[in-house]
């Protein structure tokens, strides 16, 4: 399978924030995307996960077969925002993304994984910001995509909870899964492609 971008353009509030972006990612591979702030990193993250249309150019997947037609069938997307409801408790949370993703893995698996056992059960706006961050990498391990898009994973991690997240990604991608990562840190992601993006003029 493999994820392809060709002369990709996407545009902010009718103004052109990148152009002719293209790149071939294979099973196993990583992409990190990086810029200065107001690059284009989110907006190309946004678009490959079918958030927002293309100005033109396509993102199209290869060898997806009936599950993966597309990038954003494909796409797991972790942004800014974890996008995990308040009052619900941490593994109701999980339960709601497994099941939109059509997944069976088990949540418990994935809270030890980001070092979250015991508090399954607790409401997820009770938790501290670099939980709930904690709590959306989750989301990845219980989701069934191979194309992780992830917008500055790290924001509110501690060291350790950064390195646990570096060795999940190192897991994905020997599963033969892809990350397409927008960061300002790094992120410990070896023999990754990498994209700068420049902006464009105002
Ligand atoms: N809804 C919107 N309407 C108009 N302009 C927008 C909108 N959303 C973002 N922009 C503009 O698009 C540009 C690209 O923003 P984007 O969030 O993709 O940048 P970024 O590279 O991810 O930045 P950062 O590193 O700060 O997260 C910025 O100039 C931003 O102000």
């Amino acid at each position: 399978m493999r994820l392809i971008a060709e002369n990709l353009c996407g545009e902010r509030g009718g103004r052109r924030v990148f152009s002719d972006i293209g790149f071939s990612l294979g099973a196993g591979e990583a992409l990190v995307v990086t810029g200065a702030n107001g690059a284009g990193k989110s907006t190309l993250l946004r678009v490959l996960a079918g958030l927002l249309p293309a100005a033109s150019g396509r993102a199209i997947v290869e060898g997806g077969g009936e599950d993966f037609p597309t990038v954003a069938s494909a796409a797991h997307y972790l942004g800014h925002l974890n996008a995990m409801k308040p009052v619900l408790s941490v593994a109701e949370n999980l339960a709601f993304w497994r099941s939109f993703s059509g997944a069976d893995a088990p949540i418990e698996t994935a809270l030890e994984a980001v070092g979250l056992c015991g508090i399954a059960h607790l409401p997820y706006g009770y938790l501290s910001t670099g939980q709930k961050r904690r709590a959306a990498i989750a989301r990845l391990l219980v989701s069934r995509r191979p194309a992780w898009l992830l917008d500055e994973p790290t924001a509110g991690l501690d060291a350790e909870s950064a390195r646990q997240l570096s060795s999940l990604m190192v897991r994905h991608r020997e599963e033969g899964g892809m990350i397409i990562a927008a960061t300002h840190l790094p992120l410990g992601l070896e023999r990754a492609l990498e994209l700068t993006m420049g902006g464009e003029d105002a």
